[in-house]
């Protein structure tokens, strides 16, 4: 356990069994209500970074306060996290037989309220899918609310047939991002 105080601005499971995978246990976790809105004509790099900073900034902490940001685009366009069937049937129309990117933001702001990001960059490739491919996903419940339509820790993996990054990035933060953040700052990761 660290003397440090650690909040986790995220309502992501995810985030933070993925930090768990660092031996951080975070102090607190608190989700961060923003809104999400890119900008207009937002590219997705910057869109990613300005959302995990926001998140991080919003969260009263005692401390240090962890953020991240997980986005999917194709070229400049930015997917949304799918609330619909219709809506995640389109992403992976998309997204089928073709590369696309995904980033991942990690911020870290430290007690003087100054913070440092991280921005990670993954390619991921779908095989071509099939409308039938595309129904038998829909069929379960991992693409909503997901960025993109999908979720690479669950059946997805089966239809990716490559990833050029991390698969901790993918699935929304990135671990050698994060373990650098955090040892910079002085938690002691081994
Ligand atoms: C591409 C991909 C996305 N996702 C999901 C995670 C998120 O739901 C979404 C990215 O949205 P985020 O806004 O990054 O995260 P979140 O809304 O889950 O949590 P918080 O903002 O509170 O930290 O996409 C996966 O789980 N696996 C994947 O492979």
């Amino acid at each position: 356990m660290s003397a440090l105080h650690l909040t986790l601005a995220s309502a992501s499971p995810r985030r933070k069994e993925l930090l768990a995978r660092l031996g951080i246990a975070p102090d607190a976790v608190l989700p961060a209500d923003i809104d999400e809105t890119p900008l207009k004509d937002e590219r997705p790099r910057d869109y990613a970074l300005r959302m995990g900073q926001e998140k991080a900034a919003a969260i009263e902490a005692p401390q240090f306060v962890l953020a991240g940001d997980t986005v999917v685009a194709a070229g400049r366009r930015i997917l949304p996290k799918t609330e619909t069937e219709d809506e995640a049937r389109k992403c992976l129309e998309l997204l089928s037989g073709r590369r696309h990117t995904v980033l991942s933001s990690v911020v870290l702001r430290a007690p003087d309220g100054s913070c440092k990001s991280r921005l990670s960059e993954n390619i991921v490739r779908f095989k071509s899918l099939s409308s039938a491919e595309i129904d038998a996903y829909l069929s379960g419940d991992e693409w909503r609310g997901k960025a993109g339509g999908y979720a690479i820790q669950g059946a997805a993996e089966g239809l990716i047939q490559w990833i050029r990054g991390s698969h901790s990035s993918v699935m929304g933060l990135p671990l050698y991002e994060t373990r650098a953040l955090l040892k910079s700052a002085g938690f002691p990761i081994a």
